[in-house]
């Protein structure tokens, strides 16, 4: 897309005696594409510190501007937008969703309830992933949303209808995003009454909506929550600048670090997420922590040191779902048979995650048993040399970066990655950073 970094078809990743480093992470995809939104949505101009430069986020500034949402980049680190104040400018628009989760589905209840007529498409994954729970929660309060392709999936039409939300019902149990769309698009429809959605099913991936709730707040949105099960907008509340915001590094991306320093000696330390976090994924280390290895938290930086051979882990990771990946492959340096619980929206994601996780795995000597929602992974007594395929997912890429480090299950094999450009989803430099940190000589 448009990005400017250029991959080959496949990289070698030499193998790493020792990590060691400081990372300064990208800005956290999810906080970014949240807040373009909000500010494109808000009355007043919105100045952005660190927004992720990335295909996801491209795609919501794309989006933004062919609305007619005025934004500039003033310099490297700094965004402006202009928002438009619960409106978008142009009513009629095709427009490009990519892969990008977090602009689809928020972006189709904004456009959904604000009324025009728009097309939203994306990548081929991106029409077998499911948005039925969202249309069907949108269209039962007035929305018109038809699909063009196969019912339940992107593409969609969006036109005008007539919304007569008061309560709404959404399932919580595919994906989080369609919450996340319904509440920030609530405040647009909570004219005259109150709005409250109702989740139904266990809500998957809940940290993703307190981010949600954190940002509407910023921007001057309260939501009055009944536990997981029921979030209220008052009416008359409307979505207001902050003046600037400061985006986060991305938890996510830190996975793949903090894991490095864990597996490879460390320390490393990301910088750009810390104690004071607002995303879930910094919970990930934690997980490393009950593995073994030693993690130091500051305000805005974490850090992970090995502490001889990790342990395994046998946890639920409903709550982390993408840094999850990261620990089923470090699972390949622990001791012992690692299972990863309640992770069934892996299925739904960039590619099937359970299925493709399994076979990669098996390739390097795991035993791995997949199951509709978990995965086991118990190491072999030496890592092998392998070609790994990445589905097009950029966490497949980068996780998988890990299985080149050394230790006593890996001595000095090839480690080759396959269309490693899938990284620039959420993290174009990705291989350049997971340089930074290698060291293929011990001194
Ligand atoms: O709201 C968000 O920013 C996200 C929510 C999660 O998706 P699900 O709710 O589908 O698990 C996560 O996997 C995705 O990368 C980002
Ligand atoms: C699931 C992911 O992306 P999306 O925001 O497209 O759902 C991800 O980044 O791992």
């Amino acid at each position: 897309m448009t990005q400017q970094k250029q991959y080959p078809h496949y990289i070698d990743l030499k193998p790493v005696l020792h990590v060691e480093g400081v990372v300064r992470l990208p800005g956290s995809k999810s906080i970014s594409n949240r807040t373009l939104l909000l500010a494109a949505l808000a009355e007043g101009t919105t100045t952005i510190h660190d927004l992720l430069a990335s295909d996801d986020t491209q795609v919501m500034l794309g989006a933004l501007r062919a609305l007619g949402v005025k934004w500039e980049q003033v310099d490297e680190r700094t965004h402006i937008v202009h928002g438009a104040a619960g409106t978008l400018p142009v009513h009629e628009a095709d427009l490009f969703m990519g892969n990008a989760g977090t602009a689809i589905r928020p972006l189709t209840a904004a456009l959904a309830v604000i009324g025009g007529d728009y097309t939203l498409h994306g990548v081929a994954r991106m029409h077998e992933r499911p948005i039925g729970d969202l249309v069907e929660a949108l269209n039962a309060v007035g929305t018109q949303i038809e699909y063009t392709g196969v019912e339940g999936f992107p593409p969609l039409r969006i036109r005008r209808g007539h919304i007569h939300a008061q309560t709404m019902s959404v399932r919580g149990d595919v994906s989080s995003q369609f919450l996340t769309a319904l509440l920030m698009s609530a405040p647009l429809m909570a004219k005259a009454n109150p709005v409250t959605i109702k989740v139904e099913g266990e809500l998957i991936s809940k940290p993703y909506i307190e981010i949600t709730l954190n940002l509407m707040r910023r921007f001057g949105v309260t939501v009055k929550q009944g536990g997981w099960e029921s979030f209220t907008v008052e009416p008359g509340q409307n979505y207001v600048t902050p003046g600037s915001i400061n985006v986060e590094g991305d938890a996510s991306s830190a996975s793949y670090f903090l894991a490095a320093g864990a597996i490879g000696g460390g320390p490393v330390r990301v910088e750009g997420v810390g104690r004071d976090s607002i995303q879930g994924d910094v919970r990930f280390a934690d997980a490393l922590e009950a593995m073994g290895a030693t993690i130091t938290r500051g305000n805005n930086w974490i850090e992970a040191k090995s502490n001889g051979v990790l342990k395994a882990i046998d946890a639920d990771f409903n709550h982390i779902p993408d840094a999850a990946m990261t620990l089923a492959v470090a699972a390949l340096y622990a001791e012992g048979t690692s299972t990863l619980r309640n992770i069934a929206s892996w299925r739904v994601k960039e590619t099937d995650r359970l299925a493709a996780m399994a076979t990669e795995l098996r390739k390097l000597g795991a035993r791995v048993e997949e199951g509709p929602d978990y995965i086991s992974v118990t190491p072999p007594a030496e890592i092998q040399p392998a070609t790994i395929d990445t589905y097009d997912d950029h966490r497949m890429a980068m996780c998988f970066s890990l299985a080149s480090l050394d230790g006593a299950a890996r001595r000095g094999n090839r480690m080759r990655i396959n269309e490693p450009a899938c990284v620039a989803k959420t993290f174009p430099d990705y291989f350049d950073a997971f340089a930074s940190i290698e060291r293929t000589e011990l001194f």
